[in-house]
């Protein structure tokens, strides 16, 4: 299997991911930290170096990198993934996709602590600004997350919550 995880950067995806490869004894991999592995700069760098059409050039190409190297793994997305470059119909095509669907005050919470390390929020200066941002980011990209094929929202989203979700999702195919 291939399990992707998509939504808003502090969704909980890397967290989540990581926790889902482990008890289904999968591969981990975090998209972002491919990136950075192959590129040998952080993504704020690759950002404010080369761009963000750089930075989703590089992000499609090693999505398709990955989709051709793990028959198996436990994939998470960057927040803008599926919305570019056709990265939605690699995810639909190759593996089963779950939208981790966060509401915005709560991603505020989770992305105060850590929105200096991410490009797109570091420069907002204060909580408002960042709320403002993150209405009008997933105003843009809900038409992509709706398509996923299974949703598990917060506060729901618990590991064993989303492997039955999971698992419910196989036998019914
Ligand atoms: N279910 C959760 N409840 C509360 N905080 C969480 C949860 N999942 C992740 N976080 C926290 O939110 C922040 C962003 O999580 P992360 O997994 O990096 O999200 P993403 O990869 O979707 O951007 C981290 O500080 C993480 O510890
Ligand atoms: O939402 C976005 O466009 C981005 C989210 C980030 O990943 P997380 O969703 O893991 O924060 C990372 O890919 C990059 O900073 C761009
Ligand atoms: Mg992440």
């Amino acid at each position: 299997m291939r399990l992707y995880l998509i939504g808003m950067p502090g969704a909980g995806k890397t967290t989540l991911g990581r926790a889902l490869a482990t008890a289904y004894e999968v591969p981990f991999l975090d998209l972002d930290e491919e990136i950075v592995c192959q590129e040998q700069r952080s993504v704020s760098e690759i950002f404010a170096q080369d761009g963000e059409e750089y930075f989703r050039q590089r992000e499609a190409d090693v999505l398709r990198d990955v989709v051709a190297r793990y028959p198996q793994v436990v994939l998470a997305t960057g927040g803008g993934t599926p919305c570019f470059h056709h990265n939605l119909e690699v995810l639909l095509e190759t593996g089963l996709t779950l939208y981790l669907a966060v509401p915005v005050a709560e991603l505020v919470r989770r992305l105060l602590a850590v929105a200096a390390s991410r490009p797109l929020l570091a420069a907002l200066p204060d909580a408002d600004a960042l709320e403002s941002r993150l209405r009008e980011t997933l105003a843009a990209r809900q038409q992509f997350y709706d398509r996923a094929p299974l949703c598990c929202a917060a506060p729901t989203c618990s590991l064993e919550a989303v492997q039955q979700l999971v698992a419910r999702y196989y036998l019914t195919a």
